[in-house]
């Protein structure tokens, strides 16, 4: 009932925040869009908590990450109780008749278990609430493209293929979820792939102002890119600066060199965009196991188009059902190619990528992971993600 009119619960719970609790709006980002994008959140989360509170396997662990990693925010232990209470306020205000006092009482103990959850996470959590890390080198490809290698003040603990979630003070209390390019160093530094997206302005600052010196913040890194098993044939896809995680991937393989074959297929808009082109060249000329296969779109075709000539290179490839495959790029490539291999022959088990929820108009990073609650986001097109979509109004 709730879910169908969730753009005004949605609503009442933030003003209903905010007016209450004056300091709270400073936790939250400063742009109104980036306000928008916070409200659709609150209730995918909410919604996909609710509906699997039952299977306290799944939702246990999560929620333990999500408290953890909401530490970065500046959350603390009394905000819990304030949003609990603009939240029931929230439903009871939008469910009209059907707010009786057992459902009430339902809803408070449903929150209370997400809180304590949440707060047990973050209570439990040995790692700092987020990582500074001073920017060392900043290399810049063309307009669009920036990779910034960081240094940790403390050791950053994470798996290559995962991301991290970013934040500047250029643009504060923003964040955005950014792959790793590296395998882990023995100078502990990290390297952020960015592609300066229009009107994005943390994509903006990272790709064009920011300088060595500068410290960014990095959030706890997560996601599901990361390496499965040696003992079979490897294909590795990457589109744009997706390159980065697969590069991580890549780094960890040359380390120990593997027994199966691997193939690695790079995407790119066009050939200024394949940036990292000279080191991929290294690996192959060095790499006996490693087959690298370049795809950009014919001259003078739009840059996705580059997707139909890797549909016609992946089509000339066989033995897709033995394949482990690692994809990354934007999410309409990772979904229409994930298809495509399904129909040669792969097997969905055996595809990794991360979630990467399709972004509406306006979002500075259509199709990023956005943290550890971006698989929130990727039910199947929830009516209220779309609020041209909604239910008809009731009469
Ligand atoms: N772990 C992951 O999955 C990661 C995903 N990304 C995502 O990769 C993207 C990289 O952006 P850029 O470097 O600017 O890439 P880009 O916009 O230059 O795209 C690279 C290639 O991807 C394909 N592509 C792009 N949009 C498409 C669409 N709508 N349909 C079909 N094919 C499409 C095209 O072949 C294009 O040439 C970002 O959206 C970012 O969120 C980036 C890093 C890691």
């Amino acid at each position: 009932m709730v879910e169908r009119r969730a753009e005004h619960a949605v609503k009442f719970f933030y003003s209903h925040l905010f007016w209450h609790n004056p300091g709270v709006r400073d936790l939250f980002p400063v742009s109104s869009e980036d306000m928008e994008r916070q409200r659709d959140r609150l209730f995918a989360a909410l919604t996909h908590v609710v509906s699997r509170l039952d299977d306290d396997a799944a939702i246990g662990p999560y929620l333990h990450d999500l408290g953890r990693d909401h530490r970065k925010f500046l959350i603390r232990p009394e905000h819990y109780a304030v949003v609990g209470s603009s939240l029931l306020a929230a439903l009871a205000a939008t469910s009209g008749d059907a707010w009786t006092p057992q459902v009430e009482k339902a809803w408070t103990e449903a929150y209370q278990v997400i809180a304590d959850a949440m707060l047990a996470g973050a209570g439990a959590s040995e790692d700092p609430p987020w990582w500074d890390a001073e920017v060392v080198r900043h290399l810049q490809y063309g307009q669009d493209i920036g990779v910034l290698t960081l240094r940790p003040h403390a050791p950053f603990p994470y798996l290559p293929g995962q991301y991290t979630s970013v934040s500047s003070e250029r643009v504060p209390r923003t964040w955005r979820t950014y792959s790793i390019g590296n395998a882990p160093r023995p100078d502990g530094t990290v390297d952020l792939h960015v592609s300066r997206i229009d009107r994005g302005r943390l994509s903006t600052a990272l790709v064009s102002e920011t300088q060595p010196g500068e410290v960014l913040k990095l959030g706890a890194a997560g996601g599901q890119l990361t390496f499965r098993r040696s003992d079979r044939p490897v294909s590795l896809i990457a589109a744009g600066t997706g390159w980065a995680p697969i590069r991580a991937l890549l780094e960890e393989l040359a380390d120990r060199p593997p027994d199966q074959d691997v193939r690695l297929f790079v995407v790119a808009r066009d050939g200024a965009h394949l940036y990292d082109r000279p080191l991929i060249d290294a690996y192959g000329t060095s790499c006996g196991w490693l087959d690298v296969t370049y795809i950009t779109p014919a001259p003078g075709r739009h840059r996705n188009e580059a997707t139909d000539r890797l549909a016609t290179a992946l089509s000339n490839r066989g033995l897709w059902p033995d394949q482990d495959v690692y994809l990354s790029g934007p999410a309409q490539f990772i979904d229409e190619t994930a298809h495509l291999l399904e129909e040669l022959g792969a097997r969905p088990a055996r595809l990794f990528h991360d979630s990467v929820p399709a972004g509406g108009p306006g979002h500075e990073q259509p199709g990023r992971p956005l943290g550890f609650g971006e698989w929130f986001l990727n039910r199947p097109a929830p009516h209220w993600h779309n609020p041209s979509a909604r239910a008809p109004k009731e009469h």
